[in-house]
């Protein structure tokens, strides 16, 4: 069987393909010679598994898609209290390279915008520029999973025309914002801006945010989880500029556009997605990426939003069974515990309090316990050992290794439910 996944892809291109809206960006001068018929869409999932369709090999500069990841690494370098004194987390609602600063403290709103961006990128620690340049770069390349390069030409062509750029640089030395030298700070982000990727590297870019810091090909963890949280958070309300909140409701991921026509998406837990076509709208964004967004979100069901059926019942099966002699009380588990969940398997024994002495609970379907969760049955079980029970765990997989029960004991565990001990204790 052929999957069916290119062959959907290769529809959407075909659906945009025609759309001739939009310009491609002129005042780089370089981005004014890209051919604007160019279109690609890459899907990674956070299994490593990738698709790509339309000019998937075709290079073009990062741009803009690359603040996230200079954010991400000057949060590692610095942590979240060191960056929010200098850039904040606030949507600006107005366009990218806007000159505008927080009254008083010259902070830049937020680190999607270009003063914000600025910022993160002398955020990154480093004892010259060459070394910020190479950790930058080595930074994109762990995301992408292959060693990417800069586009020399793209960077000589804004450096020569980058005076917004410098003057939003210049300022924020001026408040103490950036403390390195302007020129080179802004000097180093346009080199940045001109990494050069394809949509199948920024999927795979996109697919390691969505998979919570670990590139899902190599393994390699290149962000911590609360890290990749924070960014996508701010790329959610900041990462399409003043079209934002329009995004959100239409498409309804975390997002981030270039001015080279290149747009990421990720969905947590399960894809990044990528887009390339040069023709952008009066905000900067490709006109067919944003299309192409629009229908994947609609016809893949990515909107954050979805208000979907809630999670599973934890619950599978709930029976008292005997055990050579013994009645037992078993509560079978499924799927992920969560909160929810949780709480409706706590509901379930508060309002039909089990009968029998043991009480099993079997995790051999369970897949994941977050941490709430755990806490959650921790107590759970800690209460129905003080009502008398005797708790059991079968838990063949060990999603839930042993823990303190909070009274200094840990749980009784049974390979089977057959195996149990069931003598008087
Ligand atoms: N929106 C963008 O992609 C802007 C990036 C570009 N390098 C600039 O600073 O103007």
């Amino acid at each position: 069987m052929r999957s069916p996944i290119p062959d959907y892809l290769a529809e959407v291109l075909e659906e945009v393909r025609g759309d001739e809206r939009g310009d491609v960006a002129d005042y780089i001068p370089e981005l004014a010679r890209a051919n604007p018929d160019l279109t690609a869409i890459a899907l990674a999932t956070v299994e490593g598994s990738v698709y790509c369709v339309g000019e998937a090999g075709r290079e073009f500069s990062i741009q803009s898609m690359s603040k996230p990841f200079t954010y991400s690494l000057a949060l590692g370098d610095q942590g979240f209290d060191d960056v929010a004194a200098r850039i904040g987390v606030e949507p600006s609602g107005e366009a990218f390279n806007e000159i505008s600063l927080e009254a008083g403290t010259g902070r830049p709103l937020n680190p999607m915008i270009n003063a914000g961006a600025i910022a993160a990128h002398s955020l990154v620690r480093a004892s010259s520029t060459a070394e910020r340049d190479r950790r930058v770069l080595e930074h994109y390349s762990a995301f992408a999973g292959r060693e990417l390069g800069v586009a020399e030409e793209v960077f000589e062509s804004e450096q020569s025309t980058g005076h917004r750029n410098l003057g939003l640089g210049h300022l924020m030395k001026a408040f103490g914002i950036i403390d390195d030298d302007p020129v080179d700070v802004v000097n180093g982000y346009i080199r940045q801006c001109s990494v050069s990727v394809t949509v199948r590297d920024l999927a795979h870019m996109a697919a390691t945010l969505a998979n919570a810091g670990v590139q899902p090909v190599t393994g390699e963890r290149v962000v911590r989880a609360d890290v990749v949280r924070h960014v996508l958070s701010v790329m959610t309300s900041c990462g399409m500029y003043d079209a934002a909140g329009d995004w959100l409701t239409t498409v309804g991921i975390p997002a981030k556009s270039g001015v080279a026509g290149g747009i990421i998406g990720v969905l947590p837990g399960q894809v990044g997605v990528a887009v390339f076509s040069p023709r952008l709208d009066v905000h900067g964004n490709s006109v067919r990426g944003i299309r192409v967004m629009e229908r994947l979100s609609r016809d893949l069901g990515m909107h954050l939003m979805e208000a979907t059926r809630p999670s599973r019942s934890a619950i599978r099966d709930h029976r008292v069974e005997s055990v050579r002699g013994e009645d037992v009380t078993v509560y079978e588990l499924q799927g992920d515990l969560v909160f929810v969940s949780t709480e409706s398997l706590i509901r379930h024994a508060v309002e039909n309090p089990p009968s029998t002495r043991i009480v099993v609970f079997d995790l051999h379907r369970v897949d994941e316990i977050s941490d709430v969760a755990r806490k959650m049955s921790a107590e759970a079980a800690r209460r129905m050992k003080l009502d008398g029970h005797r708790v059991v765990l079968v838990d063949p997989n060990g999603v839930l290794p042993s823990f303190d029960l909070g009274d200094g004991t840990t749980p009784e565990y049974s390979s089977s439910i057959a195996d149990i001990d069931v003598s008087p204790r």
